[in-house]
């Protein structure tokens, strides 16, 4: 191994109970919401073809005149209970949101910039109303903060000149004074779920990122910090020098989700993801693939089948409120989540051979397995393959109370669980309790 200043602060999971709560989670919410939800992906009647929340990077975007968009910020419909109550009827367990996305804008009244909402005609904190509502319904606060800051005339890309050091070194004294404020500010936020930090000029500030996440963890005990903050003095993101994880969870699985067991090396980690193919901020036009309530229905088992969670990402119009499209899915995976929430919240790698049918979710400290079935074989016996010595002892339906099933031994501790219908119009869980039999 390679000694480093500033690589891993340990390996292996967190054990302590933030990190058992947040390991808990499966299901989560985020919410890109600021200035870019106003021109929601347009300028001056043309389509930006990227995400809607980058438009300012849009050479047909004058920086000014984009940040001017701040005398525009008037949310008149925002109501955070109401965000919030949605949630809660999705079964979320966690939200994610942008405090500060890379256009600089802050959610918050920051006394460390005028860029704030406290300047606009809107004028009242955002962040704070949305941490309350959430979190008196149970629903854990995570602050979204984007390290590069286009608004910040001391942000740097690299740091190339003696001006460029000097400048961000400013810089990163804002970024400490800001992240400070919004721990001191929402003592009740979790963690926090850095992005913009993979230009050079970050990844080079392995020491002072190091000390600032050990500063913001003694701060609030049990804060629950992601892989993507900072790098190690060797440069290495996410993952440092001797391989160990940067942070409490690993924060790689943006708009894609692992295959298979080993792709997570061991880790907890997030799936964050759009509804449609690549916009977080509000867009007035979703081009391309929609995705449906069961198709993220499935995501979600995939996720929490193989140890992770899914937060899906809702972006608010200017006025506040959540667009119909996404209100609807919250309604559907909300009420799949009212059956069948018991296979998603506290669950983990089941440790079985993988099956076509879909996934198995184990119930963490129990010997519950849950299989979560997504395609039906038009045999309609669907396979089971146990370590060997175990055995199933009961099936049953959570969708259906009574419904239940005796399994067909096929071999050693191998089944089939064949179904009483043909046809399924939603997916449903099965729950397998199994007993030792050696
Ligand atoms: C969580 C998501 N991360 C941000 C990004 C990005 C990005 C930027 C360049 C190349 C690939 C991805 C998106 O704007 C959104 O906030």
């Amino acid at each position: 191994t390679i000694a480093l200043q500033h690589g891993a602060h340990g390996v292996g999971r967190r054990r302590d109970a933030a990190m058992e709560k947040w390991r808990a989670y499966g299901l989560g919410q985020f919410v890109h919401w600021g200035l870019y939800s106003i021109p929601a992906g347009e300028w001056n009647g043309k389509q930006y073809n990227g995400a809607a929340e980058w438009i300012k990077s849009w050479k047909e975007v004058p920086a000014t005149t984009y940040d001017s968009l701040m005398y525009q910020f008037n949310p008149t419909k925002f109501n955070a209970e109401s965000w919030a109550a949605t949630a809660k009827q999705m079964g979320v367990k966690y939200v994610t949101i942008t405090t500060k996305h890379h256009d600089g804008f802050c959610l918050w009244p920051s006394k460390y910039t005028n860029f704030t909402v406290a300047n606009s005609p809107y004028k009242k904190d955002i962040i704070g109303p949305l941490v309350k509502a959430y979190d008196r319904r149970g629903i854990d606060v995570i602050l979204y903060f984007s390290i590069m800051d286009w608004h910040n005339p001391d942000w740097r890309y690299d740091i190339k000149t003696r001006e460029d050091s000097v400048a961000f070194d400013r810089f990163k004294q804002f970024t400490r004074n800001q992240l400070l404020e919004l721990l001191t500010l929402y003592p009740a936020a979790k963690g926090l779920w850095f992005d913009g930090t993979w230009d050079k000029s970050w990844v080079k500030q392995a020491a002072f990122a190091d000390s600032l996440e050990k500063e913001m963890r003694a701060m609030r005990p049990g804060l629950i910090i992601g892989s993507r903050f900072r790098a190690d003095e060797y440069g290495k993101r996410h993952f440092d020098s001797n391989g160990n994880m940067m942070g409490d969870y690993e924060q790689g699985w943006e708009r894609k989700i692992p295959e298979k067991i080993t792709d997570v090396h061991g880790n907890d980690w997030d799936c964050v993801m759009t509804v449609p193919e690549n916009q977080w901020g509000y867009s007035k036009i979703w081009k391309g693939h929609i995705k449906t309530t069961d198709e993220l229905l499935e995501m979600l088992a995939k996720c929490v089948s193989l140890d992770g969670n899914f937060v899906l990402n809702f972006g608010p119009k200017p006025d506040g409120t959540l667009r119909t499209e996404e209100l609807d899915l919250a309604k559907g995976i909300g009420a799949w989540m009212d059956t069948n929430s018991e296979a998603i919240y506290n669950g983990e790698y089941a440790g079985l051979v993988k099956q076509d049918w879909g996934y198995y979710v184990k119930k963490t400290g129990t010997n519950k397995i849950y299989m979560l079935v997504f395609n039906v074989p038009v045999s309609g016996a669907l396979n089971v393959v146990l370590p060997s010595r175990t055995a199933i002892s009961k099936v049953y339906d959570l969708g259906g109370p009574g419904l239940s099933y005796v399994p067909e031994e096929i071999g050693t501790s191998t089944y089939f669980i064949h179904l009483k219908q043909q046809t399924f119009k939603r997916p449903f869980v099965l729950v397998l309790e199994t007993a030792d039999n050696s």
